[in-house]
């Protein structure tokens, strides 16, 4: 068995084996961003890191179900990741914008709800905000659809950077009926009501999901830590797998001391899938 694939906690040894024992019943959910694609500094360069789709495809005929649950909208994860149209991936569920949209690969089918006037109010009011603020050079609004999404990365000084709009963008938000989404080095104002632990539940209760390994990197991961956990109570095997970050950014604490496993970034997640298919390989 591969390295990739020693849980450290005795649940999540336990849950793998289970899930290693039932492959037909067992769902493979993954994060995008720092988790199946490295961090960048431009969003728009987010692809996959090299094997990782060959990784996820090989799975599906293997028996998994797959879903990847994401911040991204669904049409953007689907534009960088290349999913759709993938041998192998027809079983693929997009669960975008945290869970609000929805894109199924067997059917084609994608489901998303109105877009609150909120966040026509945000996308208005945003520039003003961030020039009164002098928001450093660098800083950047990421406009997608039913959110937006104010970028530091590419400040000098990110975290800085970060501080000085974090409360701002709060008090934005809650003018105007949103959330806010905290992110590694991005601030997201968007509508509540939707994460990745609910649309995750709700898509395992569908999927009649006997074991599920899930895989994220950020504070956004956590709703769908919490959901899995939850179901370890009832008794659905679910190892917890973090990807940590490879970027000089310090993990995502929560995220990591929560994990079963942790692995280097997006490489290490694609060794573990490979470990996956490799295992269930040797076990047909
Ligand atoms: O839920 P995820 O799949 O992790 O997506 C969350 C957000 O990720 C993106 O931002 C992050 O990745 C960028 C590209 O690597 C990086 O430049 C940025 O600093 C990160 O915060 C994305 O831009 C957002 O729309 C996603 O919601």
């Amino acid at each position: 068995m591969a390295i990739a694939l020693h849980p450290s906690t005795a649940a999540g040894r336990d849950a793998l084996a289970a899930l290693l024992a039932d492959p037909a019943g067992a769902v493979v959910a993954l994060d995008y961003d720092g988790t199946l694609a490295p961090i960048v500094a431009d969003p728009e360069q987010a692809h996959p890191a090299p094997g990782a789709l060959a990784a996820l495809a090989a799975l599906g005929p293997r028996g998994a179900a797959l879903a990847v649950a994401t911040g991204w909208p669904t049409a953007s994860a689907l534009r960088l990741g290349g999913f759709a149209g993938v041998a192998g991936l027809e079983r693929l569920t997009v669960l975008g914008h945290y869970g609000a949209e929805r894109w199924d690969a067997a059917t084609g089918e994608f489901t998303a709800p109105q877009v609150p006037p909120g966040v026509a109010a945000v996308r208005a009011e945003l520039p003003a905000l961030l020039a009164e603020l002098a928001a450093p050079a660098g800083v950047g609004i990421e406009d997608k659809g039913r959110s937006l999404a104010v970028h530091t990365r590419r400040a000098a000084d990110p975290q800085g950077a970060l501080e000085l709009l974090r409360g701002p963008l709060g008090e934005l938000a809650a003018r105007h009926g949103l959330s806010v989404e905290p992110g590694r080095l991005v601030v997201e104002l968007r509508p509540g009501g939707a994460d990745k632990g609910v649309a995750l539940t709700g898509f395992l209760r569908e999927s009649g999901a006997r074991s599920v390994l899930y895989a994220g990197d950020d504070l956004g991961d956590l709703a769908a830590y919490a959901a899995v956990e939850e179901l370890r109570g009832e008794g659905l095997p679910n190892p917890l797998v973090a990807s940590g970050p490879v970027t000089g950014e310090p993990p995502v604490r929560e995220v990591a001391e929560r994990a079963d496993l942790v692995v280097p970034g997006p490489v290490g997640v694609v060794e573990l899938l490979n470990g996956l298919y490799g295992a269930l390989s040797a076990a047909s």
